[in-house]
């Protein structure tokens, strides 16, 4: 347990991620922000300018990114929600100033670094940290051991973790689950970019068969799956749709009893009688999971939104645990 308010900075604080994480650190009692960051290109900006419908009592100054700026302050904690190439430069430089880094892109996520490589198409600056990282996928959390690297899920992984990971650890899988999963616009992060423009945005499977996702997904599991992303005309969320074709002993199990049991202590994931909508999670810190079966086949379909329990709210959850806080501290009332 930590005693007193943890002092962090967030760098990202521009972007979508990074400024809904603000928001649940103001209204976290644990955390002070003592500083936040945009890139280094950008002037400083006033966060309630940025974000009115998250900042509107808050006077915080985002500024240009520029490492010096810790120079004068105590620090205990780093939140990146940065693009993956900024955060994998920069994390080693926070960590040697003994500061705790909890990065939300996909810089940390996978153990090897052949396996970054191949998914992100560059080669890790700081191969060694990437066994050093701890995955947060936060149902599955234990602080068994002492990390600096916290490596916060995509928010498809998130999803489709949530729907599998019960099904393939208790062995009532066979076969290569398919995955199809629907992400609202603001996945794609602020960034101005034709293909997310409000004209062009329609309904569209993307990355398919080569999204880094796949191979994320695949390694929390432990075995192959089949991925599909689409990009929908909306702003925020995500719906997995997850088929998977069941063991004998699968198929004669009550899997909505099962996952019942899986997330008993995890208020967070919620076992819902009929398919959810994002419109259902949407800016909430919930995951909404249905399951369907018959026979030998289950649909699992999971909401979430993308921005909270799919990044900000599970990078919320796994600070406040790995500081030993109430785990939903700034996610609940
Ligand atoms: N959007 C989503 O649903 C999810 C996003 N993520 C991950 O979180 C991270 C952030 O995503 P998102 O918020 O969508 O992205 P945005 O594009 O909305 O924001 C990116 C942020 O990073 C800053 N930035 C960019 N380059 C640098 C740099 N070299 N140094 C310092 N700061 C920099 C930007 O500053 P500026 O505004 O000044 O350019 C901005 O604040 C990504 O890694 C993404 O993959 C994870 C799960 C879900
Ligand atoms: C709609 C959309 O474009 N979504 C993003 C994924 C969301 C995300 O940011 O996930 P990571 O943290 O793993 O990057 C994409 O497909 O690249």
């Amino acid at each position: 347990m930590s005693s007193g308010v943890i002092q962090c900075v967030v760098l990202g604080a521009t972007g979508y991620a990074g400024s809904e994480l603000l928001a649940l650190l103001h209204k976290n009692p644990h955390f002070s922000v003592v500083k936040a960051f945009g890139s280094a290109e950008r002037e400083a900006i006033r966060w309630r300018e940025l974000a009115p419908q998250l900042a509107a009592h808050s006077s915080l100054m985002i500024e240009p990114w520029d490492m010096a700026q810790l120079d004068h302050v105590s620090v205990q904690a780093a939140f990146l929600a940065l693009p993956h190439a900024a955060s994998a430069d920069i994390a080693p430089a926070l960590l040697a100033r003994g500061i705790q880094v909890f990065d939300l892109s996909g810089a940390f996520r996978f153990h090897n670094a052949c396996d970054f490589a191949q998914a992100y198409g560059f080669e890790h600056p700081a191969p060694t940290l990437l066994a050093q990282a701890q995955y947060m996928l936060m149902p599955w959390y234990s602080a068994q051991a002492e990390h600096s690297v916290y490596a916060i899920p995509g928010c498809y992984p998130t999803a489709s973790l949530l729907a599998l990971k019960p099904l393939v650890d208790a062995g009532f899988i066979q076969g290569t689950p398919v995955i199809t999963a629907i992400s609202g616009v603001s996945g794609a992060g602020r960034g101005a970019n034709p293909a997310t423009s409000f004209c062009e945005v329609s309904m569209k499977a993307y990355g398919v068969l080569q999204h880094r996702h796949q191979p994320e997904i695949s390694q929390q599991l432990g075995c192959d799956v089949v991925f599909t992303p689409v990009l929908g005309p909306y702003a925020r969320g995500i719906l997995a749709v997850c088929t998977v074709t069941l063991t004998e002993q699968g198929a004669v199990t009550n899997l909505q009893a099962h996952f019942q049991a899986q997330y008993a202590e995890h208020v967070l994931v919620q076992v819902v009688p009929a398919p959810p909508a994002v419109n259902h999670v949407a800016h909430t810190p919930f995951a909404h999971l249905h399951v369907a079966q018959k026979e030998s086949t289950a649909v699992i379909t999971v909401a979430i939104d993308n921005l909270v329990m799919g990044a900000a709210g599970q990078a919320m959850q796994a600070a406040n645990q790995v500081f030993g806080l109430n785990a939903y501290a700034g996610l609940l009332p």
